[in-house]
C-alpha cells in the first residue's frame, strides 16, 4: 500500500474487482458528448466515480482517479448542511429549446449557468439564448460559461452585450490566467463590474491556487474529481480565500454525491452549484437521481441499482479501455504521490 496524502491507495485488484463501467446517452450534446461513459467501483466506504473526459491522460485523469478512490475507501467529510442551493445548466442550444432544457428541472429554478462561445456559433445566438432564459425567469441569477471560447477582445465585447441581461458572473471568458485578469481590468475601466469566474484555470492548471494568487478571478468553480477528490479541493477552498462554486464535472448520481459532499462541507455557498447535471443525461445508475426540486440538491450518498448499472453496461471493448485507463492512471497515481 502507498500513502496519497491522507488517502491510503488501495490495492489495484482491489479496485478493478468491483469495477462496473457504464454508457449512459446525453438527452443534449454536452461539450461534445453525446454518451458519458464512466466508471464506478465499490470500497469499504461507498462507491466512487471516475469519469475524466475520454481524451484526459493520465498527468490530468489520474487526479480523478484519487478522487474516485477517496469516495469509494475514506468516505466523505461530516457535512455543515444537508442540502445545497443549485443552478440549472442550459448547453449551447438554440434559443427555442431553452424552454424544454429548463422544463427537465423539477419545481422552481433560482440560477441558470448557460453556455455562450461555442465554436460555429456567434454572439447573437448567445444573446437570443441567454434572452429566452430572462424572458422564461425574470427573477433567476444567470451565470454565463464561455469555455476559454474568446480571445479578449471577443470576451469583453460579448459580455458588455451579455451584461444586458444581468450576469452573476462570468466563467472563463477565455484561456488564460493573464487574459481573465484582462479581461476583467477592461470591463472594469469600461464601467463594468460583472465578476469573472475561473474554471479550467483552476482544475487544468498545474497550481489551482495560481489564478487567486494574481487575482485574476473573483470567484473559483472548484470540481471534486479534477482536484483530486473533496479534501484535496477542500484546502484550495480554503488557501485561495475567493468565494467558490461547486459544479459538477457531468457525472451520475455517484459522482455528483461527491461534489455535493464537497459543497456541503463549505462554510459558505455565495452562488448556485453546478452539480444539476443529472438533469442532462438520459438515465442514472439508480432509480432515486440526485436531482434538485426547487433549486436545492439533498446531500446523500448514492447506492447504484444492479438493474441499471446492467442497463447501461458499456461494450465489452470499453470496459477493456477503462480497466486499461485505471491501470495506467493508477501507476500514476503511485508514483506521482
Ligand atoms: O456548472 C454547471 O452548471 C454544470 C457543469 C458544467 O458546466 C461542466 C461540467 C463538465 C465539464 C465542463 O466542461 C463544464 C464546465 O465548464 O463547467
Ligand atoms: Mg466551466
Amino acid at each position: 500500500m502507498t500513502s496519497a496524502n491522507e488517502l491510503v491507495v488501495p490495492p489495484l485488484d482491489d479496485i478493478l474487482s468491483t469495477l462496473r463501467v457504464v454508457s449512459i446517452p446525453m438527452k443534449v450534446k454536452f461539450r461534445g458528448v453525446t454518451y458519458r461513459e464512466s466508471a464506478l467501483i465499490k470500497g469499504p466506504a461507498g462507491w466512487g466515480e471516475f469519469a475524466p473526459f475520454l481524451e484526459y491522460q493520465p498527468a490530468e485523469a489520474s487526479a480523478w482517479l484519487k478522487g474516485a478512490l477517496e469516495a469509494a475507501w475514506q468516505g466523505f467529510p461530516e457535512p455543515k448542511r444537508h442540502e445545497i442551493p443549485l443552478n440549472a445548466t442550459v448547453p449551447a442550444v438554440g434559443a427555442h429549446e431553452v424552454e424544454r432544457v429548463l422544463s427537465r428541472y423539477e419545481g422552481s429554478i433560482r440560477e441558470v449557468k448557460v453556455k455562450v462561445a461555442e465554436k460555429g456559433q456567434t454572439l447573437s445566438d448567445d444573446c437570443a439564448r441567454v434572452a429566452k432564459v430572462r424572458e422564461l425567469l425574470p427573477d433567476a441569477g444567470i451565470k454565463v460559461d464561455a469555455n476559454m471560447g474568446w480571445d479578449l477582445p471577443q470576451a469583453v465585447e460579448s459580455l458588455t452585450h451579455l451584461s444586458e441581461y444581468d450576469l452573476l458572473y462570468a466563467e472563463q471568458p477565455v484561456a488564460t490566467i493573464e487574459g481573465l485578469a484582462q479581461v476583467r481590468a477592461e470591463l472594469r475601466e469600461k464601467g463594468n463590474s460583472l465578476l469573472i469566474a475561473a474554471d479550467e484555470s483552476v482544475r487544468k492548471a498545474e497550481d489551482p491556487l495560481k489564478v487567486a494568487q494574481a487575482k485574476a478571478a473573483d470567484v473559483l468553480i472548484i470540481k471534486a474529481a479534477p482536484l483530486g477528490g473533496i479534501r484535496s479541493a477542500l484546502r484550495i477552498v480554503e488557501k485561495s480565500g475567493l468565494p467558490c462554486v461547486i459544479s459538477s464535472a457531468l457525472e451520475t448520481s455517484i459522482g455528483i454525491s461527491a461534489g455535493a459532499a464537497l459543497a456541503a462541507s463549505l462554510p459558505e455557498l455565495p452562488f448556485g452549484c453546478g452539480l444539476g447535471t443529472v438533469s442532462l443525461l438520459d438515465g442514472d445508475v439508480t432509480e432515486n437521481s440526485l436531482v434538485a426540486r426547487d433549486g436545492m440538491l439533498p446531500v446523500r450518498t448514492v447506492e447504484p441499482s444492479q438493474e441499471l448499472l446492467t442497463r447501461f453496461s458499456a461494450s465489452d471493448a470499453r470496459v477493456r479501455w477503462w480497466r486499461e485507463r485505471i491501470e495506467h492512471n493508477y501507476a500514476h497515481l503511485v508514483i506521482n504521490n
